[in-house]
């Protein structure tokens, strides 16, 4: 895939964050996101999957620049958008959008589903009143919310779960983004309706060109869904690949185990993924010297409990961030 499809780029990208630690204690640093690097091509969607904890969403919402980075480098369409104060962001703000994992949460209640889609258009200062009409009647229709007029003045508590949800997806995509973040977009609603978002969301995907950000715990989705899967564990990405090259040849121990969670069809790869680590994940206040993985890992050595392991690539596009596969802890 060739460099100038490249929309963003982070470089060791981290997100601390500083906390209180009891009324009369001190302050400690949370490592939420400590130290990743990535590209996001135009047109592609990345499943971001790990466990709960591992800063799935602090890495999106840092993207999204909700947070700023710590330190590290954000680039985007060329443009170094790490340190950019918010009020330089507006444009930054259009090109991208957000889909939240609780539609009821994030929808104002006291405004009706018109106004809602209406907003953005109106902060943007998108169109003539009329002209923002015709957006958010066919914003509604392309997420199949029909007859529009049905749905256009109700409020969010009149809809359910995947109603709503549709209105979130038209709400992220009516300024025509280059770059979405949906945060475990279907994991609360009902399990009849799931698939059909995430069909939903491909498409529009698919047909605008958009870069996704599909975050979930559900690896049995992204296959579906996502041209690459991005693996985290506290606060690092530790195997990122191609969907069907992660899927068919997953190395990292922390990918198998979590691999061993999809009930597999092949009884093979069923006794291929048997070995689920016990254990809890480390804490991000202070995460153990090497790599996190290492106090779970059947596999670690002592120079994995002492050293942070380089990521490598050991297929083209597929890296791994694990002393296994970095040559000498081989022997
Ligand atoms: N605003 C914040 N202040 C302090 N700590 C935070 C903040 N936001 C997240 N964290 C901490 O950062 C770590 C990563 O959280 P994050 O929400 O990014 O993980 P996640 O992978 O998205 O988890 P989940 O799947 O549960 O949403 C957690 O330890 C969390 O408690």
């Amino acid at each position: 895939m060739s460099e100038d499809k490249v929309i963003l780029k982070a470089e060791n990208l981290k997100k601390w964050f500083t906390v209180r630690r009891g009324l009369f204690g001190g302050t400690v640093e949370v490592k939420a996101l400590d130290g990743v690097s990535f590209e996001l091509r135009a047109g592609e969607a990345v499943s971001l999957v790990g466990e709960s904890g591992s800063g799935k969403t602090t890495l999106g919402k840092t993207i999204l620049r909700l947070y700023e980075p710590t330190d590290g480098k954000l680039v985007f369409k060329g443009r170094d958008i790490t340190h950019t104060p918010e009020k330089e962001l507006m444009w930054y703000k259009r090109e991208t959008g957000l889909v939240q994992q609780d539609p009821y949460g994030a929808m104002p209640s006291f405004m009706n589903i018109y106004r809602i889609l209406e907003e953005p258009l109106i902060i943007h200062k998108v169109g003539s009143k009329e002209e923002r009409a015709e957006m958010v009647f066919k914003a509604l229709e392309e997420v199949r919310l029909t007859p529009v007029e049905d749905f256009a003045y109700k409020y969010p508590h009149m809809l359910s779960g995947g109603q709503l949800q549709r209105v979130a997806i038209a709400r992220a995509l009516i300024l025509k983004p280059s770059l979405v973040v949906a945060d475990e977009p279907v994991s609360m609603l009902d399990a009849s309706v799931r698939v059909e978002i995430l069909t939903l969301m491909r498409d529009l995907q698919e047909k605008r060109n958009i870069s996704f950000i599909y975050i979930t715990h559900d690896l049995s989705t992204t296959r579906y869904f996502s041209e690459w899967i991005f693996i985290m564990y506290a606060g690092h990405i530790v195997e990122r690949a191609p969907t069907k090259t992660l899927l068919r040849n997953p190395l990292h121990p922390y990918t198998r185990a979590l691999l061993s969670a999809i009930p597999d069809p092949d009884p093979e790869n069923r006794k291929r993924y048997r070995e689920v680590p016990p254990g809890e994940p480390p804490s991000l206040v202070n995460p153990p010297p090497g790599c996190r993985f290492a106090p779970r890992c059947p596999f670690a050595t002592s120079r994995c409990r002492s050293e942070d392991p380089p990521e490598v690539e050991v297929e083209p596009g597929h890296y791994v961030k694990c002393w296994l596969f970095a040559g000498e802890a081989k022997a």
